[in-house]
C-alpha cells in the first residue's frame, strides 16, 4: 500500500503546471479522508472539483498505474457509506485472515450516521490510493469511490447487493443464493412492462459479469439505535459472517478487475480524463444521448493519449536539461527535443483510442502544440544557467555607459554642448539602472522590475548581435569557428518564427 503522496519537479513544477496545487496539500497529505470531488448545489447542478481530483489521482507515484475503480451507488440512506467502511478496513487490513479488526473500535472512514436526513451528496473518494499486487503480476491501484447516481453503461462488473434479506430459506445467503435469486429476477416473461422486459434484456451487454450476494440483516442496534458507532460487538454474529466474506470477494486481489475503456487498460491519469469528459455532458439540462457519451469517451481516451505522452517527453527532459543538469548547447538541447518529441508522437500513435484518425488528428496537433510550448520554457531555463547570460545584462550596461563616456568626452571636447549633456544623462540613468539592477539581484526584491532592465538590455544585446552577425555573414567561416553556440541559436529562432 503506498501514501499517496505528490512530488514536485525540481524547477518549480512546471510540468504539473496544468494542475491546481492549492496550499492545503500539506494538511491534505498528512491524513486519509474521504474527498468530496463533485459537488451538488443547491440548485441541483453539479461542478467536479478538478484540483481535488488531480491531487489524487495524479500524483508521480500513481498517475500511470492501472486502476480498478470500486463505487458504490444505491439510493440515500442505505448503508454505502457504512458499507466501504468495512473495505476501507479490509484495505488496511495488517492481518491477512483477521482483516475485521478490534470488536470495540468505532467504525470510521466514510461519514455515516442514522437518521432519515441523507449524508452524502455528489461523489467522494478516498484520498488515498491503494497498491495492490496483482496475482499476474501487474501492480494495479484500487480507488474507492462513491457514486451517489451513476451512468451503468460505462462499468465493467455490476454487483447487486441485497440488504437485510430475510428468506435465507429460500436463496441462502452469499453469492450462490445471490446468483440464483438474481437469475430468477432478470427472468423475462410476457406479462412484464416493456420497459422492464427491455432492461433485462439490455443488462447484460452493458456488464461483463453481473452478480448478486444476499446480506443479513445487521441488527437492531445496527438499524435503530441512535448511539450506534459500528463497534463490530454490537453487530449481528450472522452479519459479520457474511461480510467477512462479502468483503474479500469484493477486493482480493484476483477479483479486482483494472477499469478497461474500448479495449484499453485505463490509468489514474486516464480516469481524470473521463471523470472530466462525462462531468461536462451530463451537467446539460437534459440526460445525455449515448452518442454523445461515446463523443465523451472518444474525447477523454485521447486527452488520455495526449497527457501520457506530454509526460514522457517531459519526464526525459527534465532528465537532460531539468533542475540542477548543467547548460546543454542549444544544438544539443534541439536534438533531444526534436528525438523526445518523436517518441512522444509514437507513444500517442501507439495508444489505441476511438474516433478515428481524423479525430485523433486534432488530438495529436494539441499534443504536437503543447510539446512545442514546453520546448521554449526548456530553451529559457537551460538558457538561465548559461553564465554568460547572467552577465548579459551588466555586460550591455557597463558598454552603454562606455560607449556614452567617449561620446560625452570626444562632443564635449569639439563643443557640441547638447549632445555631450544628452549623453552624459544616458550615463546617468544607465549607472542608475545598473546600481538598481544589482541592488535586485543581490535582494531578490522588486523582481518585475528586474525582469523590465532584463529584457531590454537583452534586446539590446541582440541587436548589437544581430549587427555583428550581418557583418560576419560575409565571412561565415570565421564566424561559425568563434560562435558556434549563437549560430545555432540563430538558426533555431529562423525556425521558429517561420
Ligand atoms: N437495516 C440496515 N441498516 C443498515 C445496514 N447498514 C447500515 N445500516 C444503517 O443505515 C444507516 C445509514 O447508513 P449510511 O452508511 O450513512 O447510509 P448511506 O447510504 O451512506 O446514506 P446517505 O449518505 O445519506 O446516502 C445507519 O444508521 C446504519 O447503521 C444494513 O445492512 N441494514
Ligand atoms: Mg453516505
Amino acid at each position: 500500500m503506498a501514501r499517496n503522496r505528490k512530488e514536485r519537479n525540481s524547477w518549480g513544477g512546471f510540468s504539473d503546471r496544468n494542475y491546481d496545487w492549492s496550499s492545503e496539500e500539506e494538511d491534505y497529505e498528512k491524513k486519509a479522508q474521504p474527498v468530496q470531488v463533485l459537488v451538488v448545489k443547491d440548485d441541483h447542478s453539479f461542478e467536479l472539483d478538478e484540483g481535488a481530483l488531480n491531487r489524487i489521482l495524479l500524483c508521480e507515484t500513481v498517475r500511470d498505474k492501472e486502476v480498478v475503480a470500486v463505487s458504490v451507488a444505491g439510493a440515500f440512506r442505505k448503508g454505502k457509506s457504512f458499507l466501504m467502511d468495512f473495505m476501507l478496513r479490509y484495505m488496511y487490513k495488517t492481518e491477512p485472515v483477521d482483516w475485521l479488526g478490534d470488536y470495540n473500535a468505532p467504525l470510521s472512514g466514510f461519514s455515516w450516521r442514522g437518521g432519515s436526513e441523507r449524508e452524502t451528496t455528489g461523489i467522494q473518494i478516498w484520498s488515498e490510493i491503494f497498491l495492490v499486487d496483482k496475482p499476474d503480476g501487474k501492480k494495479v491501484y484500487n480507488l474507492s469511490q462513491n457514486v451517489q447516481e451513476d451512468d451503468l453503461q460505462h462499468l465493467q462488473s455490476l454487483i447487486f447487493l441485497v440488504r437485510d434479506w430475510s428468506f435465507p430459506y429460500e436463496f441462502p445467503y452469499g453469492a450462490d443464493g445471490g446468483s440464483k435469486f438474481l437469475e430468477k429476477r432478470l427472468k423475462v416473461s410476457e406479462n412484464q412492462h416493456e420497459e422492464l422486459q427491455n432492461v433485462r434484456k439490455h443488462i447484460h451487454s452493458c456488464f461483463t459479469n453481473i452478480s448478486c450476494f444476499l446480506l443479513p440483516h445487521p441488527g437492531l442496534t445496527v438499524a435503530t439505535n441512535p448511539k450506534f458507532d459500528g463497534k463490530l460487538k454490537e453487530i449481528d454474529e450472522e452479519f459479520i459472517r457474511h461480510l467477512k466474506v462479502f468483503i474479500p470477494w469484493l477486493l482480493s486481489p484476483e477479483n479486482l478487475d483494472v477499469k478497461e475503456i474500448n479495449g484499453n487498460k485505463i490509468t489514474c491519469r486516464g480516469l481524470v480524463e473521463y471523470f472530466k469528459a462525462y462531468i461536462k455532458i451530463y451537467q446539460g439540462e437534459e440526460l445525455p444521448h449515448p452518442k454523445s457519451m461515446l463523443q465523451a469517451t472518444a474525447e477523454a481516451n485521447n486527452l488520455a493519449a495526449v497527457a501520457t505522452a506530454k509526460d514522457l517527453y517531459n519526464k526525459k527532459m527534465e532528465e537532460v536539461c531539468g533542475g540542477d543538469r548543467p547548460f546543454l548547447a542549444p544544438t544539443d538541447l534541439q536534438h533531444k527535443h526534436q528525438e523526445l518529441k518523436e517518441d512522444s508522437v509514437k507513444l500517442f500513435r501507439g495508444v489505441k483510442k476511438m474516433g478515428g484518425e481524423e479525430f485523433s488528428r486534432r488530438y495529436l496537433q494539441q499534443l504536437e502544440n503543447e510539446i512545442d510550448e514546453l520546448y521554449v520554457q526548456y530553451i529559457k531555463h537551460n538558457d538561465s544557467k548559461n553564465i554568460f547570460h547572467a552577465a548579459r545584462t551588466p555586460a550591455t550596461l557597463f558598454v552603454v555607459i562606455f560607449i556614452t563616456y567617449v561620446l560625452a568626452a570626444v562632443t564635449g571636447f569639439i563643443g557640441l554642448d547638447i549632445i555631450a549633456s544628452l549623453c552624459n544623462m544616458i550615463m546617468g540613468l544607465t549607472l542608475i539602472t545598473l546600481c538598481t539592477w544589482a541592488y535586485i539581484r543581490y535582494s531578490g526584491e522588486y523582481r518585475e522590475l528586474g525582469a523590465v532592465i532584463d529584457q531590454v538590455a537583452a534586446a539590446l544585446w541582440d541587436q548589437a548581435l544581430y549587427k555583428l552577425y550581418s557583418a560576419a555573414a560575409t565571412h561565415r567561416h570565421l564566424y561559425h569557428h568563434a560562435f558556434p553556440a549563437q549560430q545555432a541559436e540563430a538558426a533555431e529562432d529562423h525556425e521558429k518564427n517561420m
